[in-house]
Protein backbone atom coordinates (compact mmCIF):
# COMPACT_ATOMS: atom_id res chain seq x y z
CA UNK A 1 0.00 0.00 0.00
CA UNK A 2 1.04 3.27 -0.46
CA UNK A 3 1.25 5.96 2.35
CA UNK A 4 2.48 8.68 0.87
CA UNK A 5 1.11 12.32 1.14
CA UNK A 6 0.04 14.99 3.19
CA UNK A 7 -2.85 13.92 5.91
CA UNK A 8 -5.19 16.50 7.82
CA UNK A 9 -7.09 14.49 10.73
CA UNK A 10 -10.32 13.58 10.83
CA UNK A 11 -11.38 11.69 13.77
CA UNK A 12 -9.53 10.62 16.99
CA UNK A 13 -10.93 8.81 19.91
CA UNK A 14 -9.40 8.15 23.11
CA UNK A 15 -6.35 10.06 22.82
CA UNK A 16 -6.98 12.00 25.99
CA UNK A 17 -7.23 8.40 27.80
CA UNK A 18 -4.03 6.87 26.11
CA UNK A 19 -2.11 9.78 27.87
CA UNK A 20 -3.44 8.45 31.35
CA UNK A 21 -2.88 5.35 31.05
CA UNK A 22 0.87 6.58 30.49
CA UNK A 23 0.83 9.10 33.60
CA UNK A 24 0.83 11.96 31.50
CA UNK A 25 -0.35 14.67 34.33
CA UNK A 26 -3.62 16.33 33.54
CA UNK A 27 -1.51 20.09 32.67
CA UNK A 28 0.18 18.61 29.86
CA UNK A 29 -2.49 16.39 29.00
CA UNK A 30 -4.91 19.39 28.04
CA UNK A 31 -1.94 20.79 25.95
CA UNK A 32 -1.18 18.29 24.02
CA UNK A 33 -4.70 16.89 23.19
CA UNK A 34 -4.75 20.78 22.21
CA UNK A 35 -1.97 20.71 20.26
CA UNK A 36 -2.83 17.15 18.93
CA UNK A 37 -6.36 18.26 17.35
CA UNK A 38 -4.62 20.18 14.22
CA UNK A 39 -1.77 17.66 13.29
CA UNK A 40 -0.01 18.30 9.95
CA UNK A 41 1.04 14.46 9.00
CA UNK A 42 3.48 14.33 6.05
CA UNK A 43 4.32 10.97 4.46
CA UNK A 44 6.88 9.73 1.95
CA UNK A 45 7.55 6.60 0.92
CA UNK A 46 10.03 4.63 -1.04
CA UNK A 47 9.27 0.61 -1.26
CA UNK A 48 9.10 -0.73 2.35
CA UNK A 49 11.00 2.52 3.85
CA UNK A 50 8.80 5.39 4.89
CA UNK A 51 9.69 8.90 6.25
CA UNK A 52 6.94 10.28 8.28
CA UNK A 53 6.41 13.98 9.76
CA UNK A 54 3.94 14.63 12.43
CA UNK A 55 3.45 18.50 12.79
CA UNK A 56 1.97 20.23 15.79
CA UNK A 57 1.57 23.54 16.67
CA UNK A 58 4.09 22.91 19.62
CA UNK A 59 6.01 19.80 18.87
CA UNK A 60 6.97 18.71 15.54
CA UNK A 61 8.25 14.68 15.11
CA UNK A 62 9.89 12.86 12.37
CA UNK A 63 10.26 9.43 12.05
CA UNK A 64 12.10 7.20 9.22
CA UNK A 65 12.15 3.57 9.31
CA UNK A 66 11.84 0.11 7.04
CA UNK A 67 9.57 -2.23 7.82
CA UNK A 68 10.72 -5.46 9.38
CA UNK A 69 13.77 -3.31 10.80
CA UNK A 70 13.71 -1.92 14.36
CA UNK A 71 14.76 1.76 15.02
CA UNK A 72 14.40 4.03 17.85
CA UNK A 73 11.61 6.62 18.52
CA UNK A 74 10.22 8.53 21.29
CA UNK A 75 6.58 6.66 22.43
CA UNK A 76 3.86 9.28 22.05
CA UNK A 77 4.39 10.76 25.73
CA UNK A 78 7.68 11.05 24.54
CA UNK A 79 10.08 8.42 26.28
CA UNK A 80 12.98 6.89 23.76
CA UNK A 81 11.92 3.44 22.46
CA UNK A 82 12.50 0.85 20.22
CA UNK A 83 10.25 0.13 17.79
CA UNK A 84 9.60 -3.20 15.46
CA UNK A 85 7.24 -2.25 12.35
CA UNK A 86 6.30 -5.27 10.39
CA UNK A 87 3.34 -5.75 7.47
CA UNK A 88 0.58 -7.00 9.40
CA UNK A 89 -1.53 -7.11 6.12
CA UNK A 90 -0.04 -6.23 2.59
CA UNK A 91 -1.89 -2.54 3.97
CA UNK A 92 -1.55 -2.54 7.76
CA UNK A 93 2.01 -1.59 9.73
CA UNK A 94 1.93 -2.76 13.17
CA UNK A 95 4.90 -1.84 15.57
CA UNK A 96 5.85 -3.12 18.79
CA UNK A 97 7.82 -0.80 21.26
CA UNK A 98 9.95 -1.25 24.40
CA UNK A 99 11.27 1.53 26.52
CA UNK A 100 14.77 2.03 26.21
CA UNK A 101 15.02 2.28 29.82
CA UNK A 102 11.98 2.94 33.30
CA UNK A 103 8.45 0.92 33.23
CA UNK A 104 5.38 2.19 31.91
CA UNK A 105 2.70 0.06 29.93
CA UNK A 106 3.13 -1.93 26.48
CA UNK A 107 2.69 0.52 24.29
CA UNK A 108 2.65 -0.39 20.01
CA UNK A 109 0.87 1.68 17.03
CA UNK A 110 -0.60 0.61 14.04
CA UNK A 111 -0.77 2.32 10.88
CA UNK A 112 -3.22 1.56 7.63
CA UNK A 113 -4.51 2.85 4.65
CA UNK A 114 -7.64 1.84 4.06
CA UNK A 115 -9.89 1.28 0.36
CA UNK A 116 -11.38 4.22 0.71
CA UNK A 117 -7.94 6.13 0.75
CA UNK A 118 -7.72 6.77 4.50
CA UNK A 119 -5.05 6.59 7.20
CA UNK A 120 -5.89 5.46 10.16
CA UNK A 121 -3.41 5.48 13.06
CA UNK A 122 -4.20 3.72 16.40
CA UNK A 123 -1.89 4.01 19.47
CA UNK A 124 -2.10 1.59 22.43
CA UNK A 125 -0.78 1.96 25.86
CA UNK A 126 -1.94 -1.67 28.08
CA UNK A 127 -5.24 -2.21 27.20
CA UNK A 128 -6.33 1.59 25.92
CA UNK A 129 -6.44 2.31 22.26
CA UNK A 130 -6.51 5.59 20.73
CA UNK A 131 -7.82 5.46 17.08
CA UNK A 132 -7.07 8.57 14.81
CA UNK A 133 -8.38 8.61 11.43
CA UNK A 134 -6.60 11.06 8.85
CA UNK A 135 -7.74 11.69 4.98
CA UNK A 136 -5.58 13.10 2.28
CA UNK A 137 -5.21 17.32 1.66
C1 LIG B 1 1.90 17.63 20.88
C2 LIG B 1 2.34 16.66 21.68
C3 LIG B 1 2.76 16.79 23.06
C4 LIG B 1 3.13 15.59 23.57
C5 LIG B 1 3.01 14.56 22.52
C6 LIG B 1 2.54 15.27 21.26
C7 LIG B 1 3.60 15.20 20.17
C8 LIG B 1 1.23 14.62 20.84
C9 LIG B 1 0.93 14.63 19.40
C10 LIG B 1 0.61 13.46 18.78
C11 LIG B 1 0.10 13.38 17.42
C12 LIG B 1 -0.20 14.64 16.69
C13 LIG B 1 -0.03 12.16 16.87
C14 LIG B 1 -0.54 11.89 15.51
O1 LIG B 1 -1.65 12.35 15.16
O2 LIG B 1 0.16 11.19 14.75
C15 LIG B 1 3.57 15.36 24.97
C16 LIG B 1 2.66 14.32 25.63
C17 LIG B 1 5.02 14.84 24.96
C18 LIG B 1 3.45 16.62 25.82
C19 LIG B 1 3.76 17.87 25.05
C20 LIG B 1 2.78 18.05 23.86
Amino acid sequence: ADFSGMWKMKTSENFEELLKALGVNVFVRKIAVAAASRPAIEITQQGESLSIQTSTSIRTTHVSFTVGQSFIEDTVDGRPCTSTPRWETNSKISCEQTLQKGEGPKTAWTREVTNDGELILTMSAGDVVCTRVYQRE
